[in-house]
């Protein structure tokens, strides 16, 4: 076993050199596709490209010195299938009636070898199925595929490196590495109920991605200190070789005055002018996708910008300035001087100490804060913020923080519709984009195809289930499309026509979608024990009253059963009957149960059914969700603070560039 520890040495050796060269290109992707660079993430990765390389070098090292050489074993393949077992079989000693030939029968090479390909693709199975939410099937290529890769990289002598093998292809290899990548995924099935939900781990990435953190600030500062300091470095520097320093000395200027002066126009550039041109951004939040705007997400004025950092210049050069001033008194000279000069003169070691502690408790204090801002997941508020009146956000949430600030009431987005489709996209274009976006946020849930149920009511909102019921259906979904009547009988337009195309596309192209017209209760729970999602798409912002009318009501609260008390397992039955008959399950969801692990993820159209897109008020039931995908715009009853533990997350759904259309209705309101 000892060449195998070996070539882990080897791998762990050359893995910093490859760390190295994947780490910044590696960091930037995170950062741009997430805001954050999640640390269980960057581990898993990290553990994974160096488990790679371990099983690489385990296959193709150690090297022959010398590059000609032919290695008898390995010149020809060895291509029969299970020759392992052929060969065990005729050396060995095992006995199964014989307890001690089976400590030696492990120790056979045959054996050992055996179970080591298996395990060697192990982890790569478990990878694919927990990080990468790979199938069983895509497994069983991706594992073969990277097997043949390893045996073909000693068939092919490191791919002509070598002029003949050096290490033997064998098929027997190709068929144990390919079993053992899939072990890996079936073990990793239990685990996964164990394991966080890589989903999670990437929704708190985004999530963080979405906070304006110390580290991100941090190093924002640090790249335009960099910056600034670079330029006016350079600058000075070419004063100097042109010889002006000598020509300011003969004036009898001060040439450390100019240095600063240099210093301090390139600082305002930074972090004034550059503001000022970009609405908000030095060069390094640029980079890091920062924005300084006003507390509630506006864009701040030029004098803001000069407020903010001219007050954290003087914070941070007043200290260096009296220092210089404490530190530059001659004691010699005390008795020219004041009085306060000559106590500062006298006690010149004293006060430096102090100095160094007040400068310790500064940082100290910036440290705790920062950490606790992390913890807390608020905001790091520093002194010449609060001066100045401005705050450090992250482009995407100046972005949400703005579109929630600016809801559009039911009325004003049905106008917003009238005005798009005078624009040239007609509603049933609308209605296409509003479905597919919430397929869009189905499948970033749940990757791979599932069974999935949609609530499609007669209205609008149910037009746009219908498409999203369609694309999860075209990307193999098995979907369940529930809907209180005939696709022929529905209310609305452009409903009642897609509805119509939907139905007639699934069957042309026999998709996977199932409708189930006014189905009974058993029926539906049915569907939705199986189901991995739930779209709500009963109603949108056409409800109306404090009451749902059945069917809906009946279907809602089946939804929220399913997701707080879980399927209808073996001898579940009474209990969640009476449950259900006590109407429990439409209890606000602080006083629900916890969602169950294997709640199907839940997603409602434009809003939650039951909650009141223009007021906010909740009807009983109302549909929980764990994320809404609304149209066009935030609507008031969204951003309403009951709101939020049913809708989950808001995406706003643009569905076309509104800006130019919002602006119009906003100048038609403000003619009214
Ligand atoms: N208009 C468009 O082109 C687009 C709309 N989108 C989506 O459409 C809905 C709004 O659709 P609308 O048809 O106006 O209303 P709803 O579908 O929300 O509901 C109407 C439906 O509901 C019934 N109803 C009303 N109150 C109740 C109640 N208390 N109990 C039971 N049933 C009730 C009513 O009778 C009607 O049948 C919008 O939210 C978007 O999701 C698009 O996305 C794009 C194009
Ligand atoms: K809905």
């Amino acid at each position: 076993m000892n060449v195998y520890t070996n070539n882990i040495v080897t791998a762990a050796v050359a893995f910093p050199f490859i760390a190295f060269a994947i780490t910044v290109p590696y960091m930037i992707y995170q950062y741009r596709k997430f805001g954050s660079i999640p640390w269980l993430r960057t581990i898993i990765v990290y553990s994974f490209v160096f488990y790679l390389m371990c099983a690489y070098f385990l296959v193709i090292l150690p090297l022959p010195d010398d590059r000609s050489a032919v290695v008898a074993y390995a010149a020809t393949p060895q291509l029969f299938p299970f020759n392992f077992v052929r060969e065990f079989l005729a050396q060995t000693t095992f006995n199964a009636g014989d307890p001690s030939t089976w400590l030696a029968t492990l120790r056979d090479p045959y054996v050992y070898e055996a179970i080591f390909n298996v395990l060697l693709l192990t982890p790569l199975g478990m990878c694919l199925r927990y990080y990468f939410r790979r199938t069983w099937w895509q497994t069983l290529l991706i594992g073969f595929s990277v097997t043949l890769f390893f045996e073909l990289s000693q068939l092919t002598g490191l791919w002509g490196v070598y002029a003949h093998p050096y290490r033997l292809f064998d098929v027997d290899d190709l068929m144990l590495n390919t079993l053992g990548a899939m072990v890996g995924f079936w073990i990793v099935g239990p685990a996964l109920r164990l394991l966080p939900d890589i989903r999670l781990v990437n929704e708190e990435a985004r999530e963080a991605g979405m906070r304006a953190s110390a580290t991100k600030r941090g190093l924002s500062f640090f790249i335009d200190v960099f910056v600034a300091q670079t330029l006016s470095s350079i600058v000075i520097g070419g004063f100097g070789t042109a010889g002006l320093e000598s020509v300011a000395r003969s004036q009898g200027i001060s040439w450390g005055l100019v240095s600063m002066s240099v210093d301090f126009l390139f600082y305002l550039l930074c972090f004034v002018i550059v503001p000022v041109i970009t609405k908000g951004q030095t060069p390094g939040q640029m980079i890091l996708k920062l924005r300084i705007v006003r507390p509630d997400a506006s864009p701040a004025r030029w004098y803001q910008y000069l407020a903010r950092y001219g007050f954290l210049y003087a914070l941070v050069l007043a200290p260096l300035l009296a220092l210089n001033g404490i530190v530059s008194l001659d004691p010699s000279r005390m008795p020219e001087m004041g009085m306060l000069a000559s106590v500062i003169a006298d006690h010149r070691a004293a006060l430096v100490v102090c100095w160094i502690a007040l400068m310790c408790a500064w940082a100290l204090s910036l440290i705790v804060r920062a950490i606790r801002s992390a913890v807390k997941k608020r905001p790091f508020v520093m002194l010449n913020g609060i001066l100045s009146a401005t705050r450090v956000m992250t482009d995407e949430a100046v972005g949400v923080e703005r579109d929630r600030k600016n809801p559009l009431d039911v009325d004003e987005v049905s106008a917003l519709e009238s005005l798009i489709e005078e624009g040239g996209t007609p509603l049933s274009e609308l209605m296409e984009r509003a479905g597919i976006a919430v397929a869009d946020e189905v499948r970033a849930w749940v990757p791979d195809p599932a069974p999935v149920v949609v609530l499609a009511g007669s209205g609008n909102n149910g037009g746009d289930g219908w498409v999203c019921a369609r694309a999860l259906a075209e990307a193999g979904y098995k979907t369940t499309l529930v809907t209180p009547d005939i696709a022929e009988r529905m209310k609305a337009e452009p409903a009642r026509s897609t509805a119509l195309a939907v139905f007639s596309s699934a069957s042309e192209n026999d998709l996977p979608l199932s409708v189930l017209v006014a189905p009974d209760a058993d029926v539906l729970a049915d569907a939705l024990d199986d189901a991995m999602a739930i779209v709500d798409a009963i109603l949108g912002t056409g409800f109306s009253g404090t009451e749902l009318r059945e069917p809906y009501a009946g279907w809602i609260r089946a939804a929220n059963r399913r997701r707080f008390e879980g399927s209808r397992g073996k001898g579940r039955g009474f209990h969640r009957k009476r449950r259900f008959e006590r109407a429990d399950h439409d209890r606000a969801r602080r006083s629900l149960p916890r969602k169950v692990k294997d709640a199907p993820f839940a997603v409602a159209v434009d809003v939650p059914s039951g909650l009141s897109a223009q007021t906010g008020a909740l009807a009983r039931p109302t549909f929980v969700a764990d994320a809404t995908v609304t149209m066009l715009a935030y609507k008031p009853g969204l951003v309403k603070p009951q709101a939020t533990r049913y809708t989950g997350t808001i995406e706003l759904a643009r569905l076309v560039d509104t800006a130019p259309y919002t602006a119009r209705l906003r100048e038609a309101c403000g003619d009214r």
